[in-house]
Order: structure tokens, then sequence, then C-alpha cells
């Protein structure tokens, strides 16, 4: 597909035809995307934003790769080793965890969502956006046949990923269980969130403390967190119980906070594996440890349940703000969040 301008994209030719029959009706909007080939010959999806904001999902995985700023700078990291080869899940962006996140169960470590092919949803249920939104795309994963064998229930999972006006970047996900045999099933979830930052030391987690969490690194055996914000001088592998919806991560050296706010996912992982970890890592070169940091929105201490029917949703958005603006401060970062609209 040719690349459009970025000041004026060109819906794919679906959403070009939808569009014609769309003019006289409010709903649905339509998506502004281009598909293009990505590493290893993998389908991408490019959106673009305003002023040059962008971000990309590989259809594999359903995983954003890609999120930048005004200034084309990445604020996701992947690494420079990440294998972009099924089975094998992309090192870096925005996995995504489901069914089940961790070792939380009896499948291969995170579930198998971030190691299939997901497809492009031209039609999905609505969804109150932002109208402001103009760019997003929406991706479908319904189980195969081998996925029935490994976990037995039928599932329709939606992903929308829309990137907003200020650069805000919004992943929407819709889980809903079609089984037909009148069969709930439960499932823990987690967006693992890869984020770049300068210089790992230099770093700093608001909305953590005093929470409780479960440490993997210590047999998930429950802690209780400080009253200081988060830095880090070693290896961290933490779930956060009951987390709140907003968290701050703020990169002094880079003067810049990425704000994260979640909903439907009661949990926040924190993982950085350090340098022993990162050199065990086939896919991680030894010294990226420095310059990433993942926090994770997620639902791992109460898997969620779904009777046949049900839909659950969950949402993560990202912001990246200059640090004046939040530092040490969440609540006039509130404000700052609603003046954005996300
Ligand atoms: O190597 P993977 O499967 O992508 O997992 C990376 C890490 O993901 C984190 O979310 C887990 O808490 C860690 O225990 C795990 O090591």
């Amino acid at each position: 597909m040719a690349a459009p301008p970025p000041s004026s994209p060109s819906p794919p030719p679906a959403a070009a035809a939808a569009a014609a029959t769309q003019q006289t009706q409010p709903q649905p909007q339509t998506p502004f995307y281009e598909l293009v080939k990505g590493n290893s010959g993998l389908e991408k999806v490019l959106l673009r934003g305003t002023r040059g904001f962008s971000a990309e999902v590989y259809l594999y995985g359903a995983q954003v790769t890609s999120w930048k700023n005004d200034h084309a700078e990445e604020l996701l990291f992947v690494s420079s080793k990440a294998i972009f080869k099924p089975p094998k899940a992309i090192r870096g962006g925005i996995p995504i965890c489901f069914p089940q996140f961790g070792t939380h169960g009896n499948l291969e470590q995170h579930g198998f969502a971030r190691n299939r092919l997901w497809t492009i949803d031209d039609n999905p249920p609505p969804l109150p956006v932002n109208p402001a939104i103009k760019s997003f795309v929406d991706l479908i994963l319904r189980p195969s046949d081998e996925d029935l064998k490994i976990w037995p229930h039928s599932f329709e999972f939606r992903l929308r990923v829309a990137l907003g006006p200020n650069g805000d970047l919004s992943l929407t996900s819709r889980i809903r269980n079609t089984n037909t045999d009148g069969r709930s099933f439960s499932y823990t979830f987690a967006y693992h969130t890869y984020f770049s930052v300068s210089d790992i030391s230099e770093v700093r987690v608001e909305g953590l403390e005093t929470m409780d969490y479960l440490d993997n690194l210590k047999g998930k055996e429950r802690f209780t967190e400080q009253g200081d914000a988060i830095v880090f001088e070693s290896e961290i592998d933490k779930v956060y119980l009951a987390a709140p919806s907003k968290i701050a991560i703020i990169d002094h050296e880079k003067k810049r906070t990425f704000v994260l706010t979640k909903e439907g996912l009661p949990d926040a992982v924190v993982w950085n594996p350090w340098d022993k970890k990162a050199k065990a890592m086939q896919d991680f070169g030894d010294g990226e440890y420095k310059h990433m940091l993942c926090v994770e929105p997620a639902a791992v201490e109460k898997p969620i349940t779904l009777k046949p029917g049900e839909e659950w949703k969950g949402r993560l958005a990202l912001s990246a703000v200059p640090s004046s603006y939040c530092s040490g401060q969440l609540d006039p970062l509130k404000e700052h969040l609603n003046a954005l609209n996300i």
C-alpha cells in the first residue's frame, strides 16, 4: 500500500469503501492506518498522528513495537537482538500476556496471544472513542484448533490501538467468552510495556509506594513496599497488588515522565532483568537493561472470570510529558491528563 503523507493519511481500501457508505452515519469512525511489511516480512500497521506522532503494531502478537513523539524520539524499548520469527515473542514494545501472565498457570510463560498471528478487524463492535482520535486500528484473535487443545475455550479478543491528538497511545482490550457449552473461563493478563529510559539508575517510579507486592524473585512471597518512590539498583520482578490507576515513570536524565493510566487492571508488574539475566537472554543485549524498564498493568492475583457471552474490558493509556509537570506530585498531573483528554 502506498505510504500517504503524514499530514493526510489515507484509509486502507476496505476502510475507504466503508467511509463512503458512512458519510451520513455518526458511527463507527473510520480507522486511519497503513499496512506495510516489517522485520522478517511480518506485517505491521503504521499509525500516524498529527505533528509527527506515530506508532507501529505487528499483526504477530498484536504487538506495539514503536511509539514516537513529535521529535521522532522512540518512547518504547525494543531490543537490538529482538527475534522477529514465530514462535519467539518479540522482545520489547508492548507484548500482550493472555490467557496467562508469567508462570501463574500451566500454559507457556505469558500465554500464547503474544505469539499468534492476529488479523485486522474492519468491522468491530462500536467502542466509545474520543472523536479527536483519527488514527487507530482494531485487531482480533480467535483460537485456532491447536489453541483449543492447550486452552479449551472459545473466545474473541479484540484490541484497539489508538494514537491520540497529543501523541498519547491507548490500548483497549475486549475479551469475550464465546463458549457454546455453557462453560466459564478464567485468565490472567498483562500489557507487558517496555519503556525506553536513558539510564535505569536515574529513573524513579511513583504511585507504587506502600503497596503490597508478590516478589517473583522470592517464590511469589508477599511483601509491603516502603514509603519512597521506587528506584533501581538491581534485578526487580514484582507484582504490585491493587495498584493505583495512575503510575508515573520519571526519567531524570531525559527530563521526561511517562504517565500510565490503567482501567480494569488492578495490578502492576515491575521488571528489569539487570546484568546477569540480561546476559542469559538470547534476544536481549548484555547492557540493554540500563535503557529499559517494564511497568505492566495487569490482572494477576485475582484471575478474571467470564461466563459465556460476557465481555471484559481492560485499557492502558500512555502519555509522555516533560518531567516538570509532575515530579513528586501526581495530583496536578491529573489536571494535565484531563487536559489531554486521556
Ligand atoms: O522472557 P519473557 O517470557 O518475555 O518474560 C520476561 C519477564 O516478564 C515479566 O513480566 C515477568 O515478571 C518476569 O518473570 C519475566 O522474566
